[in-house]
């Protein structure tokens, strides 16, 4: 059954006279990794603030499992936002024991298995204004993930990380969902990351979702077609016409496009090449999320 965890009903905010979030519904359901993209100043941790209630709401309405938000339900909410939270004199398991204190939680073993969890074992009695950019995000995660939240909400957490600890934050990430059933909210502007962890995307733009769409159909329909490269494409298009009822576009004197996937791509090689035509390569030809926002974004601004 679909279990939502999350639903923002009809939400705006407005700082003095500027509407920064603009009548936005979006909900999470079990399971979903959401990644939230916008330009900047879209709104996005605005809404990250008014989820976790680091701002207060104005108009509509906020749920978390199913009831409205509140402290106790917050209990089951972790997160990362703007600035990770840690205090700079203590240790990284000073940190999190202070976090188990504060959240009740006993069970001291859970903090070193949370600091090899998130791969900070060597630094576990370095104090946090000692850590690298990448492990104090990751002390951060550790924090957020510490009382065993059923919701991550992640505001940018991948800022700033060097190539490897972006992959390491990726796999932790997916490590949490995967294996403790994490719900996670995540923002970033490096549109390749997003992609590849998340389930389903929201697009925010001044302060409204323009477009919400699931990873899957976000594949279907980035799909472009298969790029069929030859040395001759007059011959080539003919025979595409005739063999196949697909559209196609003569790109260039070597490219043509057949703007669809449901072709077999060694077949029609075989055809092409028993009529004389030199085949350079054929290649299914998909899109970026980067190229989606773009054109999405791109429609918006030339209404
Ligand atoms: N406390 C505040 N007072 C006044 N304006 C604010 C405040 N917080 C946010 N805003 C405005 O609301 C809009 C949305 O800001 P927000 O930080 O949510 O954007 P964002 O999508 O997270 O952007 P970025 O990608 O740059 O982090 C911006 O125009 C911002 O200037």
């Amino acid at each position: 059954m679909v279990k939502t965890i999350l639903s923002i009903n009809n939400v705006s905010k407005s700082f003095g006279k500027y509407k920064a979030i603009d009548n936005l519904n979006l909900s999470l359901q079990k399971g979903d990794i959401y990644g939230l993209i916008g330009s900047n100043g879209a709104g996005k941790t605005t809404i990250m603030r008014l989820i976790t209630q680091l701002s207060p709401l104005q108009v509509g309405e906020i749920k978390l499992f199913d009831q409205k938000i509140n402290q106790q339900a917050l209990k089951h909410v972790g997160s990362i936002i703007e600035t990770p939270v840690a205090f700079e004199k203590l240790t990284v398991k000073q940190n999190l024991k202070l976090i188990a204190i504060q959240r009740g939680i006993n069970d001291y073993d859970k903090i070193n298995e949370i600091i090899n969890f998130v791969g900070l074992n060597e630094k576990d009695n370095t104090k946090a204004k000692n850590l690298s950019l990448g492990q104090k995000q990751r002390l951060g995660l550790a924090i957020a993930i510490l009382p065993d939240p059923d919701l991550l909400v992640l505001d940018e957490p991948i800022n700033g990380l060097d190539p490897s600890g972006i992959i390491e934050f990726r796999q932790l990430l997916l490590r949490l969902n995967q294996e403790k059933q994490v719900t996670i909210l995540i923002s970033s502007h490096i549109l390749t990351e997003l992609y590849q962890v998340s389930t389903r995307f929201g697009f925010i733009y001044r302060g409204q979702l323009i477009k919400q769409i699931s990873k899957d159909d976000l594949d279907r329909v980035n799909q472009s077609g298969l790029m069929v490269t030859v040395n001759n494409v007059s011959k080539a298009s003919q025979i595409i016409d005739k063999n196949y009822s697909k559209k196609f576009t003569v790109l260039n004197d070597k490219n043509i496009l057949i703007h669809s996937l449901n072709v077999d791509s060694s077949e029609l090689n075989k055809k092409l090449v028993m009529n004389g035509v030199s085949v350079v390569s054929i290649t299914k030809e998909e899109k970026s999320l980067e190229d989606y926002y773009t054109n999405l974004i791109g429609e918006l601004e030339n209404d």
